[in-house]
């Protein structure tokens, strides 16, 4: 019997760890989230908050530590590669440069085939397609990457990222890479894309104005936990977090500051990494924040944010 799922992708409590220098890092922290079908969901963090790692985990590409993956309700945590496979072609992910994620000597034919490969099959007669789909003419096929652009090979990326129909694509950081003027044009073509092929993306940036421009919802990560998250126009629009403020640059509002008026904020640089991580980066940090983690919290309907404000 096929499971019934809400979401497309779910994770529960995700948990990734790495040891470097002796030190265990906990790259991704209890990380629950749900990203329903047709939907772009974003991930927003700065460098080193762990957006990358629970994009791979949840693709099963790095060890997961604890918790669990399903996908279209199935718990995936524990399958075996080469239970995976059917699975696999379902999920696709772009890199963000495609300057190294494009092998040099393959023609961009073999190249858009290469997801194929695993699965056995040849696909010959969808690299047209595929080419086509990303504003490519078929003709490219048996030229090399090195004769494109940034913005052209980014399109191969995805070219190939959609050769085996996927319902659910990773872009981590698809437009970093490339110049502003070449940015716009491939972000509008993931949304025509996502538009024609129904597909579920998984966005991974630290650019606000991106997030903004693609997201259904987003989730803001800072040291492998999410802080806040909501609809991208209620945690844009409407930042809750004192890390998502910073993010996005905002001086807290007028009612914000009235209503913490009476709280007792302790000064930066006194607090033990303990509680709230982001406690000795906040100038709002209050004792709590020193002794207690924070979980997420309900503030409104599309809107949940950790954080002891609140
Ligand atoms: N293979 C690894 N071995 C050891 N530590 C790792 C490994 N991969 C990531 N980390 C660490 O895990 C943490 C999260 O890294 P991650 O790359 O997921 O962050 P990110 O938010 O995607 O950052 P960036 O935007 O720079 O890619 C960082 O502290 C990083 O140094």
């Amino acid at each position: 019997m096929l499971a019934t799922y809400t979401n497309l992708v779910e994770t529960e409590n995700l948990g990734v760890e790495f040891t470097a220098g002796g030190r265990v890092i906990r790259a991704v922290d209890g990380v629950s989230l749900g990203i329903g079908e047709g939907e772009t969901f974003t991930v927003i963090g700065e460098s080193g908050s762990g957006k990358s790692t629970l994009a791979l985990a949840i693709l099963k590409l790095i060890k997961i530590k604890s918790g669990k993956i399903f996908f279209k309700g199935q718990d995936i945590t524990k399958l075996k590669e080469s239970e995976m496979r059917s699975i696999r072609r379902e999920m696709q992910i772009v890199l963000q440069d495609p300057y190294l994620s494009l092998d040099p000597r393959l023609r961009v034919g073999d190249i858009v085939k290469e997801p194929l490969l695993p699965l056995g099959e040849k696909g010959d007669d969808k690299v047209d397609e595929v080419l086509s789909l990303v504003g490519l003419d078929p003709g490219v096929a048996t030229r090399f990457p090195h004769e494109f652009s940034g913005g052209q090979r980014q399109r191969i990326a995805i070219a190939r990222s959609l050769i085996s129909d996927p319902k659910f694509i990773v872009l981590d950081e698809p437009t970093s890479n490339l110049d502003v003027s070449i940015q716009a044009q491939i972000l509008n073509l993931l949304l025509d894309i996502q538009e024609r092929r129904k597909v579920s993306y998984l966005l991974i940036t630290h650019n606000m104005l991106v997030a903004k421009y693609m997201s259904d919802n987003v989730a803001v990560m800072y040291s492998g936990k999410i802080v806040e998250r909501g609809s991208a126009r209620e945690v844009i629009g409407k930042p809750l977090h004192p890390y998502t403020m910073e993010l996005l640059n905002v001086t807290p509002t007028k009612g914000f500051m009235e209503r913490i008026r009476k709280m007792e904020f302790i000064q930066e640089g006194e607090i033990p990494i303990k509680g709230c991580r982001y406690a000795n980066r906040c100038r709002f940090a209050k004792e709590v924040c020193r002794t207690t983690e924070p979980t997420l919290k309900k503030v409104s309907q599309d809107h949940e944010v950790a954080c002891f404000l609140y």
